[in-house]
């Protein structure tokens, strides 16, 4: 798995009040948005395009567009929910499925509670949403479920990264015969005892979703 820190001062300046624990829920989801479409654009490097003849009003041009099949954007829920719209934005087009999955607080492992995807996924660009990397189970599992569905190449997009859930999906995820990259806006300093990122930025699905302000 390829890893891509986006390094970029307004990408640092937005997340930095992203972990503010006084950035209310309204500014929290906005500043989410506003962020994903920042990484969206690392993110969608690598996506296909095919070559497209348009008439300018001066001549004709070559250009390119998305090429079939579309891409897949799949956000986990909850807390993926906060960042669809902001990487919808820049990928009109897509198509998009949904994995819902929490990890239960005791045992750090994830479990499965919902899902709504294409049946085959051969041949499919899919770029999966999620605000945090901890552990890693949660996104280890996610791309397993999409790669034995057929997806050819994975883009993974988060917030915020622990080096203890990189190492993991690193782990877990190194038979995969697809490419699969991580692209995240800072990699944190470690996971205290309870598998939160520190300093991270708290729940993001209670910040996003959970908790009035
Ligand atoms: O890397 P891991 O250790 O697996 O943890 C990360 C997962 O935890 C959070 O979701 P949570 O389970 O809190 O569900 P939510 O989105 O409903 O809040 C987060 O959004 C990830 O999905
Ligand atoms: O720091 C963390 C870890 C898991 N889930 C979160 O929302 N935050
Ligand atoms: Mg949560």
């Amino acid at each position: 798995m390829d890893l891509c820190t986006v390094d970029h001062p307004l990408v640092a300046h937005k997340l930095t009040t992203l972990r503010d624990e006084r950035t209310d829920s309204p500014t929290f989801r906005r500043l989410t948005e506003e962020l994903v479409t920042l990484l969206a654009y690392e993110a969608t490097r690598e996506i296909r395009v095919t070559p497209h003849q348009v008439t300018t009003p001066v001549g004709p041009a070559v250009g390119v567009r998305l090429a079939p099949p579309r891409p897949l954007v799949v956000p986990i829920l909850r807390a993926g929910l906060g960042m669809l719209e902001g990487m919808t934005r820049l990928m009109p087009t897509a198509e998009v499925g949904f994995v819902g999955m929490v990890r239960n607080e005791e045992t750090l492992e994830p479990s499965t509670y919902a899902e709504r995807l294409p049946d085959d996924l051969s041949g499919r660009q899919c770029y999966v949403l999620d605000p945090m990397l901890a552990t890693g189970g949660t996104l280890a599992a996610a791309v397993r479920f999409l790669v034995d569905r057929g997806a050819d190449h994975i883009t993974c997009i988060c917030l915020l990264a622990a080096p203890e859930g990189i190492a993991k999906l690193q782990r877990l995820l190194d038979d995969l015969e697809v490419p699969c990259t991580l692209v995240t806006a800072a990699v944190d300093e470690r996971l205290n005892e309870r598998g939160y990122i520190v300093p991270g930025l708290g729940d993001a699905g209670d910040r996003l979703y959970g908790v009035a302000g």
